[in-house]
């Protein structure tokens, strides 16, 4: 057999690396210190619009607007810090404390949306706030990253979550919400913890741990100009 029959054969041939599309350098910087060599990838600076929706959908919808504008395979992520005290929604009939509670409810939807706008805007402080009238202070960060292998193709999902709760800011200032998101089981927050730390037990960790496993599985093979 030919050598790029061969090669056909064995996994889908990809005509060129994955282009991780994303407008945020410090997401970038965890990517590329998680995926290391399992996935070959380049990045594109590209701030796409997020519509609104589950992370699931915001993903998939960036996955498909970042294919047509690459022409090839992308991989987009969304993520989000979502609280668990505001996340029932109040059934048909309101009783004040409900309407307070829907109205909390309503914001940090908004939140989960426009976080990064949210973030600017009211600071950590202001994020602490939002939960003030809860004792319930647990949270989890929700991240969701999609591959598609070009614009005709259909995005796949890849999800990964990891518990923890919501605290007074600590650690350096240079990472979203890092600051006030102390992980499960740990004395520090994802500003405190060394960034290896931070990358072992992580929601980017766990969801690239995902899209790690699906392309040792689908055996893709990049094609090189020498091959
Ligand atoms: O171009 P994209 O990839 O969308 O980059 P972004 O900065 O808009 O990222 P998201 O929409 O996924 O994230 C919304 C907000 O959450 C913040 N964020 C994302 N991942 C984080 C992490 O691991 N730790 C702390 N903050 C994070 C990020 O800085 C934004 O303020
Ligand atoms: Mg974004």
């Amino acid at each position: 057999m030919e050598m790029a029959a061969a090669k056909a054969a064995s996994g889908l041939v990809l005509s060129r690396p994955v282009t991780f599309v994303t407008g945020n350098a410090k997401k970038l910087e965890e990517v590329r210190a998680i995926l290391g060599q399992a996935v070959p990838f380049q990045s594109l600076k590209l701030d796409l619009p997020e519509l609104q929706g589950e992370p699931e959908e915001i993903s998939k919808e960036k996955a498909r607007l970042a294919a047509v504008e690459v022409k090839g395979p992308v991989l987009v992520e969304d993520t989000c810090l979502c609280f668990n005290a505001l996340k029932g929604l109040p059934g048909p009939y309101m009783k004040i404390s409900e309407v307070y509670h829907f109205c909390m409810y309503f914001c940090v939807m908004i939140l989960a949306v426009f976080c990064k706008w949210f973030l600017q805007k009211i600071g950590h402080e202001g994020l602490n706030n939002l939960l003030m009238a809860y004792e319930d202070k647990s949270a989890y960060a929700l991240c969701a990253f999609s591959f598609a292998l070009g614009p005709d193709a259909e995005p796949i999902t890849f999800l990964g979550k990891t518990l923890g709760k919501i605290v007074a800011a600590r650690g350096p200032n240079d990472f979203g919400w890092d600051p006030i998101f102390q992980p499960e089981g740990y004395e520090q927050t994802y500003a405190e913890m060394p960034k290896d730390e931070k990358n072992k037990i992580s929601h980017r960790s766990r969801a690239l741990d995902l899209v790690k496993s699906h392309f040792a599985e689908a055996g893709y093979i990049f094609e090189t100009n020498d091959s």
